[in-house]
């Protein structure tokens, strides 16, 4: 693993780390905040997974989340959301290919060699974070915005041991039910809709999967709300499953990192309380 760079910022500092993945088979970069705390502490972790056409510096610039970590004494950490360099084939859409790597594992050639984001997200990162920060690898969080959204629910529904606190802004609640991952896993996974049940909050809510409660931030104003992200599918599932959700919709907010950031510290906040020892 290499620095990129790390910035003192909010009694803290903000890392960029770059390294080798084994499992895309590229270099990745991703960024990691860590609040001041006393020799030889781990602090929980906030995984926070991104949207379509995003990269770590997204939420790592424009989130505002390192007052709100800094305070709960949380390590908040931003991955990318695909792939990247000159041999990894893309697509010329802005939701498919690079910078959208839906968290899935590929199936589908071309992409099935290195786009396996959801293995990169469970399995390599995590070890990888162990080894080299002071996490509590015992008291894990995530959320996500948008793809990134969808990314956390449905990461978090398949690792219920893993993670004691999922939440959301703004997240495509079904891919089967959407034309972002109608494409999206048609491409990566092929036709077969039954292959794409654990990659779907809504279906994997139906199949069994439970969550011990939610919170999800949805601005009214979002363009994306009707034709792709479908909030209300969420809130039925989850109220035919019994899953405690906060789901709250905020009146004139966007789709953007001015309304991520405006809920930002609420959902930290959520977390740390659930992450205490
Ligand atoms: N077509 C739009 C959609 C992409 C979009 O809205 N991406 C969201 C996530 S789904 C985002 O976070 N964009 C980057 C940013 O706002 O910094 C675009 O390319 O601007």
């Amino acid at each position: 693993m290499e620095q990129v760079s790390t910035n003192r910022s909010h009694g803290g500092t903000q890392g960029v780390y770059t390294h080798q993945s084994a499992t895309t088979g590229t270099p990745m970069t991703f960024s990691v905040f860590v609040p001041d705390h006393e020799p030889g502490q781990r602090l929980p972790v906030l995984w926070y997974l991104s949207g379509l056409t995003c990269t770590h510096a997204n939420v790592t610039e424009k989130g505002e989340y390192r007052a709100a970590c800094a305070r709960a004494g949380v390590i908040f950490i931003a991955p990318d959301t695909s792939p990247r360099g000159d041999d990894v084939p893309d697509d010329a859409a802005y939701d498919f290919g690079k910078g959208a790597g839906f968290y899935v594992d590929a199936t589908q050639e071309p992409w099935s060699a290195q786009f396996r984001m959801r293995s990169y997200i469970e399995q390599e990162l995590p070890a990888l974070v162990a080894q080299h920060f002071p996490v509590d690898m015992d008291r894990q969080g995530i959320t996500g915005h948008s793809m990134g959204g969808h990314g956390a629910l449905t990461i978090g529904l398949r690792n219920p041991d893993r993670f004691r606190s999922v939440s959301a802004f703004s997240p495509i609640v079904s891919p089967l039910n959407c034309p972002w991952g109608n494409k999206a896993l048609t491409g990566y996974l092929g036709p077969d809709k039954a292959a794409w049940r654990e990659y779907d909050a809504c279906a994997l809510i139906e199949d069994g999967a439970r969550l011990p409660a939610l919170l999800v931030d949805q601005g009214e104003a979002d363009n994306f709300l009707h034709e792709q992200l479908k909030t209300g599918l969420l809130v039925m599932a989850c109220r035919k499953a019994g899953i405690p959700a906060t789901i709250r919709m905020h009146p004139g907010y966007d789709h953007s990192y001015y309304f991520i950031s405006s809920f930002m510290a609420d959902h930290v906040a959520w977390h740390a309380e659930r992450l205490k020892a």
